[in-house]
C-alpha cells in the first residue's frame, strides 16, 4: 500500500518553540521552493523495516569479510559507504567524478531488489528496471555527509532515499564547518534554509529545484544515533567510466591492509545496538490497494518524472575527448542483468570454486524454493493455507503455524535468533554466544552453525 508521507507537521520555522536543532531558517517561499520536489512514501510496515535492518546487517558483515569487489567499500571519518552496480569516485567535485568501472563494484544484493526496488514499482513510486544503483550509507553516532549535489552528470533525476535504523534529517542551503584546531576535528554546521526530516523506514523522493540548484548535507547533530540511509538512483548512461582496477577480484584477495580496515569498521558498526522501531510520521493520505490500482498503478499516479527519460545523446567530439583520457561510457540498454561473471563473484567466491552460488543472500535458497512454488513463505501464506486446508487440518494450532514459519528459515538464521535469545536473557554480549560472526570464509557455502573447533593442545609436564 502507498502511502504519502506530510512532512508539513516536522518542519518547523523561526517562530516554532523547536529547539534551535530542529528549525528550518529560510523563508516561507525558500522552504516550499525546496519541498515542491520532495516527496515521502511509506510502504514498509515495522516487519519489513526489521527485515530489511537484518538483511543490511548480514550485507555488513559480508563487507568485513572482504567479500565485495575492491571499490564497492569506502571510508570515511563516522561514515561507511557500499557502492552496489554503480559506484564513483569523487576525483576533487565539481564535475570530476567519474564511475568506477562495474568490474570493480559488486552487484546490487538480492534482497534490494525484491524487498526495496520491487515494491516501489509495484506501488507505482518508480518504474521498472529504473532504478540501477545502490548506495548505502552507514553513520555512527555523529556522522555526516559534506554539503554537495549528486553529481547531476552521472545520475538521472529523481533520486530516492531509505532511511533505516534512526531517524535524522537532510539540511538543503547549509554548510558544514570544521574546526581543525581541536582533536578529533570538530563538525558544526550553518543554519539549514530547510531541515527535512528522514524518518526510519521512509522513503523519499528528491527532485527538481531540491537536487539542481541547491546543496543539501548532513549535518552531526541530526545523527543521533547509528543510521543507514540507502540512496537509490539511475545512472546516466553517457556518465564517464574509469578503466578496472581489476578483473572483479574481491577486497580480501587484492588490498589485504584495508580489508583489516574495512573489517575492523564493520566490526564497531555490527556492534552498534538496534533501537525498537517506532512510527513516528504523519501521512497525508492512505491509498487503498483495490484490484483496480493493482492493475493499473499507473494511472494512479502522475508525477512527470515518472515519465521514462529521454536517452540524451552524446556528441561525438566529447565521446573523443573522453577516449584520449582513458574514460569510457556505459553502452547500456538496461536493465542490467548479471552475466556469469556477476553471479560468480557475487560472494567475492574464487573462479575454481565447484558449486557457485547465484543468490546473494543465505536465506535465498529457501525464496528460491518458494518462488517455484508459488510462494511467498512468509505469515499471509501460512494463514491462506491454513483456511483453505481440511477441517482437521485447519484446526492446526497457531504454535505449529509458528513453527512451521520459524523451520522454514535458513539453520544460520535459526541460530542466530537462538543466540540473540540467549544473549538477551542473561545479558551477554553479542561475541559471547555468538559462534558464526567470526571471519570464516566457509560460511558462505555452508548454512550450518558448527561449534567452534577447540585445538588440543599437547600434554606436556
Ligand atoms: O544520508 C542521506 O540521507 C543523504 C546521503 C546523500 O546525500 C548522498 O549520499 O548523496
Ligand atoms: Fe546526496
Amino acid at each position: 500500500m502507498l502511502r504519502i508521507v506530510d512532512f508539513g507537521p516536522d518542519i518547523h520555522d523561526k517562530e516554532s518553540k523547536k529547539a534551535d536543532q530542529y528549525i528550518s531558517h529560510g523563508s516561507a517561499s525558500e522552504r516550499r521552493e525546496i519541498l515542491d520536489g520532495i516527496k515521502g512514501f511509506s510502504i514498509f510496515d515495522a516487519d519489513d523495516v526489521e527485515d530489511l535492518e537484518r538483511n543490511c546487517t548480514s550485507m555488513i558483515e559480508r563487507g568485513g569479510k572482504g567479500k565485495f569487489r575492491v571499490k564497492s567499500i569506502d571510508i570515511s571519518r563516522l561514515r561507511m559507504k557500499y557502492f552496489f552496480g554503480h559506484g564513483y569516485d569523487y576525483g576533487g567535485g565539481k564535475g570530476s567524478e567519474k564511475f568506477f568501472n562495474p568490474k570493480d563494484i559488486s552487484p546490487i544484493p538480492e534482497w534490494i531488489y525484491e524487498s526495496i526496488i520491487e515494491k516501489m514499482e509495484k506501488t507505482g513510486i518508480v518504474d521498472k528496471n529504473w532504478i540501477n544503483s545502490v548506495v548505502i550509507n552507514d553513520y555512527e553516532p555523529g556522522g555526516f555527509i559534506v554539503q554537495h549535489q549528486d553529481p547531476p552528470h552521472l545520475f538521472e533525476r529523481p533520486i530516492f532515499i531509505l532511511t533505516l535504523f534512526s531517524d535524522s534529517a537532510l539540511s538543503f542551503g547549509c554548510n558544514l564547518r570544521f574546526d581543525r584546531t581541536v582533536e578529533p576535528v570538530e563538525v558544526t554546521a550553518s543554519d539549514p534554509i530547510l531541515r527535512l526530516p528522514m524518518q526510519r523506514g521512509i522513503i523519499t523522493s528528491f527532485e527538481g529545484m531540491c537536487m539542481n540548484e541547491i546543496k543539501h548535507c548532513v549535518r552531526p547533530v541530526d545523527t543521533k544515533e547509528r543510521r543507514v540511509a540507502i540512496i537509490l538512483r539511475r545512472i546516466c548512461e553517457d556518465g564517464p567510466v574509469l578503466e578496472p582496477l581489476t578483473n572483479g577480484e574481491s577486497l580480501r584477495n587484492f588490498d589485504k591492509k584495508l580489508h583489516k580496515k574495512v573489517q575492523k569498521r564493520c566490526e564497531k558498526m555490527l556492534a552498534s545496538k538496534i533501537l525498537p522501531y517506532e512510527r513516528s510520521f504523519h501521512l497525508v493520505e492512505v491509498k487503498r490497494e483495490t484490484e483496480k490500482s493493482k492493475a493499473a498503478p499507473k494511472e494512479k499516479v502522475k508525477e512527470p518524472w515518472r515519465k521514462q527519460p529521454k536517452p540524451k545523446k552524446e556528441s561525438k567530439k566529447r565521446k573523443e575527448k573522453l577516449k584520449k583520457k582513458g574514460v569510457g561510457t556505459f553502452e547500456l540498454d538496461r536493465p542490467i542483468e548479471k552475466d556469469e561473471n556477476d553471479k560468480q563473484w557475487n560472494f567475492g567466491d574464487s573462479p575454481e570454486r565447484v558449486s557457485k552460488r547465484v543468490e546473494w543472500s543465505s536465506d535465498d535458497e529457501q525464496k528460491e524454493k518458494n518462488k517455484r512454488i508459488g510462494k511467498t513463505g512468509d505469515m499471509a501464506d501460512l494463514i491462506y493455507d491454513f483456511h483453505h486446508q481440511d477441517k482437521d487440518l485447519r484446526d492446526m494450532d497457531i504454535k505449529t503455524i509458528e513453527r512451521k514459519v520459524h523451520m522454514q528459515k535458513s539453520r544460520k538464521q535459526r541460530g542466530r535468533e537462538f543466540r540473540d535469545k540467549i544473549n538477551s536473557k542473561f545479558g551477554f554480549k553479542t561475541s559471547v554466544a555468538n559462534s558464526d560472526s567470526d571471519s570464516s570464509d566457509s560460511s558462505d557455502s555452508s548454512e550450518e552453525v558448527r561449534p567452534k573447533k577447540t585445538r588440543i593442545s599437547k600434554f606436556t609436564f
